[in-house]
């Protein structure tokens, strides 16, 4: 092995390789990961893009140990979740990623502050502790002025900036995100897509990104494009 080539799987912090998945309705089996193998290197937007039902959310709720792959390697910065007990999976979900959904995901109730500093609370991190770190990351996505506003009471590009906020409240080192901005305006998405960009430059998290829209799609460090259960371009 070359110099050049050790030293890039070296800093790969996502490595796939080999990954298969089907999903069966009765005796019918459907194929919807085919052999799946990609490697991203550290601090790194990955993008990535593909008609309806090419398989692209499957591949992410792998990452996000929602749901297993059948076979192959997956490691994530350092966790090998295939074949990974349940204890592991929820250190791995705990502390190594951050996820982000389309329709957020928050609790309508409760305020910004507590959406944020809930699960750091519910992983045994004491309440100011956990109120202090859910102030840092609100500051961080611009919303210190709407620490007390709950969900009904704020715009889908504010929602969103909460739940990114609940995302890296804990530092992961990866955030997960399936159509972020699918529910949002452009003025909006931009908005998310340069927080996703701060967070990699500044808090060197990496953002692994699903999306259908194409000029986000072009906008990442790493785009990549899902067809039939395939990544076809690496
Ligand atoms: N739990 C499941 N059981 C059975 N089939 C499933 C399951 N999850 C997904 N599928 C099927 O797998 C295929 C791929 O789904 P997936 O959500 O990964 O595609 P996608 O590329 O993200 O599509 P979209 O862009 O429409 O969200 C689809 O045909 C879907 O119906």
């Amino acid at each position: 092995m070359s110099n050049e080539k050790k030293e890039s799987v070296s800093k790969s912090v996502i490595q796939i390789q080999h990954v298969n998945k089907t999903f069966y309705q009765g005796e019918v089996a459907f194929p919807i990961l085919n052999d799946v193998s990609f490697e991203i290197a550290e601090k790194k937007l990955v993008t990535l893009m593909g008609p309806s039902g090419s398989g692209k959310s499957t591949l992410l709720n792998i990452l996000s140990a929602i749901e297993s792959a059948d076979s192959g390697q997956i490691n994530v910065f350092g966790n090998k979740l295939f074949g990974a007990n349940e204890k592991e999976l929820t250190i791995y979900r705990r502390k190594t990623i951050g996820i982000v959904f389309q329709f957020f995901h928050l609790f309508p109730y409760l305020s910004a502050i507590d959406n944020v500093s809930l699960p750091l609370y519910l992983s045994g991190i004491s309440k100011s502790v956990a109120e202090a770190k859910a102030k840092d990351a609100l500051s961080l996505v611009g919303l210190s002025h709407r620490i007390d506003f709950t969900p009904k009471e704020m715009s889908g590009g504010e929602k969103q900036r909460v739940s990114i906020a609940r995302a890296i409240v804990h530092q992961p080192k990866l955030i997960l995100a399936d159509e972020p901005t699918g529910n949002l305006d452009s003025g909006s998405s931009e908005m998310v897509i340069k927080l996703f960009n701060r967070c990699v430059k500044e808090l060197d998290i990496s953002v692994f990104l699903v999306t259908h829209n194409e000029q986000i799609g072009e906008s990442g460090d790493i785009n990549l494009r899902m067809l039939d259960g395939k990544i076809i371009n690496k």
